[in-house]
């Protein structure tokens, strides 16, 4: 590097020493930590994001979030120029980075990651990184420091965001690479457009809608989900959107809402009783990319039903199957592939449902980078966590097809089921995120099928009844002195313990059971189903012992 780049990056890395004795890693979901030890991390990841725009030649994204972590954390990751998460290749300079004790380790491990990749620093070209962040109060400062980190680039500009869901931000990015308008009000306007479009394609004699109350009720997680649904909700006629537990409504972040408070613990968010029995409802988690919905039973006693992300998937591989099959009516069509991708805490019943609709179903390790990689393989893929993370992704070439399809029909003309199924894929594409999962656009998709179905949140409820399942997390010495293989159903280390969890399993009606890792978290997770609440408790209950039997105590 030359001397300006040396000095500008060694005055402004002097005033982010970061916090002695923590060691930060990048993980699957960026990294996150207390908010008070952030700022040199997000400084540093703010020099990571311009030398990625740099190598790239193209715009990249950073995410000010701790997503679902309590209101005192923050976190940062970037986003890469198609939209996605940052190559899974840079992960260890970003730690590297992020861990450097001085400025002037700091600058040597810059210089040879440059040479390394070939990143030439002359400035030359398109050097920009959108900056966005969540509602939480640290966001603000550490935005001002990943502009900071950024600028500490020659050549290199920060553009301020402000406010946005992480989604949104990579959408933004995504649009800005390909050369499409890229302003949040692009990203509304493109959400609600291809949302009426499909609406307009409802068959008629379903247009009456069978919900028991036509209104969805949305929680917010008191984060920006909901304050960008309210915004979005007023370009859609066709749908009324209730939002709780909005980031303007007082309450605190994640506190007792959210997708992933109701996800884990099954019981209504603050905002919500025996009022909403019956009703639809959904939660966004903290940066809206996850999303839920949940029924509250009459006479619930704070427990609700839960329509997880594996119900999302199945909904949408319900629809998209459907009109697939209008569209390959006639064999001068290519069969276009279509595919569903989820990880080993999907439950057994949706695996076994989408299997019995003839769908080709995969699985990867957990952390969305995996799921994407795999569902970007079809020409339809679609993914998700039972956790409510998850999208559908096109190819671009079946996107072409569709178009070019499209474009034949004319204008007003609703034309064949063939060119309205074509019509409706072409929609989907546009409504549902092509970047990440994201809880708006999810949402809208949602309701457009359910309306398109006739079908209430009971019916779709019904499409196939959950196994009982438990999730357990044990404290260990070392989590990472278990390794697995195979999606990481299988333990391949320590020896022995994968036998003894298969002759605990065995004993089990419909038993399953595996255990991994956690990547975000110091313990390792186990993941039980059998065929009653009771039984799927004692196998979990079982199996943690056997992981504290074999790798140490600290069971909890
Ligand atoms: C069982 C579970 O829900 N695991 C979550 C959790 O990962 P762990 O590696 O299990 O800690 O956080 C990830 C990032 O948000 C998310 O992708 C994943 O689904
Ligand atoms: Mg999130």
């Amino acid at each position: 590097m030359n001397e300006e780049q040396h000095s500008l990056l060694l005055n402004s890395s002097s005033r982010f020493i970061p916090p002695q004795g923590v060691k930060l890693s990048y993980g699957t979901a960026g990294f996150r930590a207390d908010a008070s030890l952030l700022p040199s991390t997000v400084f540093r990841v703010g020099i990571l994001a311009a030398l990625r725009s740099l190598k790239t030649r193209s715009v990249t994204g950073l995410m000010i979030t701790a997503s679902h972590n309590q209101v005192s954390d923050n976190g940062v990751k970037v986003a890469d120029p198609n939209g996605g998460m940052l190559s899974q290749h840079w992960e260890p300079f970003a730690d590297a980075l992020a861990n450097a004790p001085s400025p002037q380790h700091l600058i040597l491990l810059i210089n040879e990651f440059v040479e390394k990749e070939g990143i030439s620093m002359d400035g030359a070209g398109t050097l920009e990184v959108l900056l966005g962040r969540d509602t939480r109060p640290s966001g603000d400062a550490l935005l001002q420091a990943a502009k900071q980190g950024v600028t500490s680039i020659v050549g290199a500009v920060a553009t301020d965001l402000g406010i946005l869901t992480t989604p949104q931000l990579h959408w933004m990015v995504r649009a800005r690479n390909k050369g499409m308008k890229a302003s949040e009000q692009d990203y509304f306007e493109q959400l609600s457009s291809s949302f009426r479009c499909l609406v307009d394609l409802i068959p008629t004699e379903k247009s009456k809608f069978n919900g028991v109350n036509d209104k969805v009720v949305v929680d917010g997680a008191n984060g920006v989900g909901g304050v960008k649904l309210k915004d979005l909700g007023k370009l859609l006629n066709a749908l009324a959107i209730e939002v709780r537990n909005s980031s303007e409504d007082g309450g605190v972040l994640n506190d007792g809402v959210g997708a992933d408070y109701v996800q884990k613990e099954k019981v209504v968010p603050h905002g919500f009783g025996s009022k909403d029995a019956g009703i639809r409802c959904a939660s966004l988690d903290g940066d809206a990319d996850r999303l839920v919905y949940f029924i509250v039973p009459p006479e619930s006693s704070g427990r609700i039903d839960l329509v997880d992300g594996d119900k999302i998937l199945s909904l949408f591989a319900l629809f998209i199957r459907e009109q697939l099959s209008f569209l390959n009516e006639k064999e001068d069509i290519n069969q276009a592939r279509l595919g569903v991708v989820q990880t080993a805490y999907a439950n057994g019943a949706s695996t076994n449902y989408l299997k019995q609709l003839g769908l080709e179903v995969n699985f990867t390790p957990t952390g969305v980078k995996y799921l994407h990689e795999k569902a970007a393989e079809f020409d339809i893929g679609i993914y998700f966590e039972a956790n409510g993370h998850g999208t559908v992704l096109f190819s671009e070439s079946f996107v072409g097809g569709l178009e070019a399809r499209t474009n034949k029909i004319a204008s007003g003309s609703k034309g064949s089921e063939r060119e309205k199924a074509a019509l409706r894929l072409l929609a989907v594409s546009k409504l549902i995120n092509q970047a990440v999962g994201d809880a708006l656009s999810g949402l809208l998709l949602v309701e457009v099928i359910l309306q398109h179905m006739g079908w209430s949140i009971h019916r779709w409820n019904d499409l196939y009844h959950d196994l009982p399942s438990r999730q357990l997390k044990v404290k260990v010495a070392d989590r990472t002195a278990v390794v697995t293989t195979n999606a990481e159903t299988v333990v391949v280390s320590p020896p022995g313990l994968q036998e003894a969890i298969n002759e605990e399993t065995a004993r089990y009606p419909q038993g399953r059971c595996f255990v991994r890792p956690s990547g975000t978290e110091d313990v390792v997770r186990v993941y039980a189903e059998a065929s009653t609440q009771e039984t799927a408790d004692t196998l979990a209950n079982s199996v943690a012992r056997l992981v504290d039997q074999f790798l140490g105590s600290n069971s909890s």
